[in-house]
């Protein structure tokens, strides 16, 4: 369970909506690591999408330091566990997430009568750990039948989520709705279902419109980048996928979330798994980006005809199409200036993958010591966090973040 003693409580009332990547920062949802990550073995570590078995006392304590950075900046810090324990104090929410949760073919109607039983019978905050932290086969007590008998003791009745580290994965606002979106890797599949029920059920986002939703062409937030109001730079590699950059382009284009979409193909490799892994903007014409795609990275441009069709443009160099669409002379390259091994030691290590509190200041993990003194240099002002443990999930602070509202530019 996350911190409660340091969290902020969930009463702000300012309301939520976000039009840019740098505009300030005042609400960001997090998840502090938790029990999901002491699931991790050298057995599962691929299939879950973490690079090696992290210390998780090591990555809480590096976490609350995130938390506790961004709370020194004036940014409220909600915690996707306490937000999702508050939710599931409703019936609906509770029937909803048993239902989900039990749906996998894996568990045969036995079992999953069992399961059901069991997990309702727990309170919002146990359920929320058994959602989160998942369930093995060897924790189930009773219920015994054919299928938990031949299961091995430590398969999962229901997966643990370790990547919901990765806030910024699963939601996504863009201007006062929230895309919940729908996860490729069936790792995280699951996690979206955890969003949508705070955002459809939770009070603090009553009167939300969801935008997109589970289980739709995929779409995921790392690939979705705000490059300023109106103007949605979506990555479309391996996890995005060409069908979901449609789907959210129709919907934003045609209820005003943004007038151009610009679709960024990107390598489908897993250090490039994401836009925000290759590039992220630090400042109303800035961008920090990996030296090493900056001289191909290309755009489509898509806007909508009167009639509501989708026009979408050739190919073009990416910051030409990002100028033109946000309507500046330049977006500016952070030029990192980097040799190529150390670019891309610093690439995989999320050097590009920083989060803006306000413009011309970001968050950024201190290891990646070259690139962020180019940052400074380019008159950027980086709080450095620790993230030796954070990092092995592949993610920096703006894969660590949700933000629920930025201040207008
Ligand atoms: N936006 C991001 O780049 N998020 C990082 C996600 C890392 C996670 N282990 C994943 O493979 O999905």
């Amino acid at each position: 369970m996350s911190d409660a003693s340091s969290a902020t409580p969930a009463t702000s009332t300012r309301p939520p909506g976000v039009s840019s990547e740098v505009g300030r920062l005042r609400t960001v949802m997090l998840h502090r690591p938790g029990p999901e990550l002491q699931r991790l073995t050298p057995r599962n570590n691929d299939q879950l999408l973490f690079d090696g078995i992290p210390w998780v006392s090591r990555a809480q304590e590096e976490h609350d330091a995130f938390a506790d950075a961004l709370r020194s900046r004036d940014v409220e810090v909600l915690y996707l566990t306490e937000l999702l324990t508050e939710t599931l104090a409703s019936e609906e929410a509770r029937a909803r997430a048993v239902a989900g949760v039990t749906q996998s073919l894996r568990l045969g109607d036995t079992l999953r009568d069992h399961l059901r039983g069991w997990l309702g019978e727990l309170s919002p905050a146990e359920l929320t750990d058994a959602l989160t932290a998942g369930l093995r086969n060897d924790e189930v007590r009773g219920g015994f039948g054919l299928v938990t008998s031949l299961l091995h003791s430590d398969d999962f009745l229901i997966d643990p989520l370790p990547n919901l580290l990765f806030t910024r994965d699963s939601s996504v606002w863009i201007r006062d709705k929230v895309a919940v979106t729908s996860l490729a890797m069936p790792a995280r599949d699951r996690e979206t279902q955890l969003t949508e029920l705070i955002y459809t059920l939770h009070p603090r986002f009553s009167g939300i419109e969801t935008i997109h939703g589970w289980h739709r062409e995929h779409v995921e937030g790392g690939d979705v980048l705000l490059l300023s109001a109106g103007v949605v730079a979506v990555g479309v590699g391996e996890r995005t996928t060409p069908a979901g950059v449609e789907r959210l382009a129709r919907q934003l284009l045609a209820d005003g979330g943004a007038h151009t979409v610009l679709a960024v193909p990107i390598a489908q490799e897993r250090a490039t798994m994401h836009l925000d892994t290759v590039c992220t903007m630090v400042d109303v014409d800035k961008i920090v980006m990996y030296p090493n795609v900056a001289d191909h990275l290309a755009a489509h441009t898509v806007t909508a005809t009167e009639d509501g069709q989708l026009q979408v443009s050739d190919s073009a160099p990416f910051l030409v199409a990002a100028a033109r669409a946000m309507g500046i002379d330049a977006l500016h390259q952070i030029d990192t200036g980097l040799d190529p091994v150390t670019a891309e030691r610093e690439q995989w290590d999320d050097g590009n993958n920083t989060l803006a509190v306000a413009p011309r200041v970001a968050v950024a993990y201190e290891r990646n010591v070259e690139t962020n003194a180019r940052l400074e240099e380019a008159g950027i002002e980086v709080i450095a966090i620790s993230g030796s443990e954070l990092g092995s999930g592949r993610g920096g602070p703006r894969c660590m973040s949700c933000p629920i509202a930025r201040d207008e530019l």
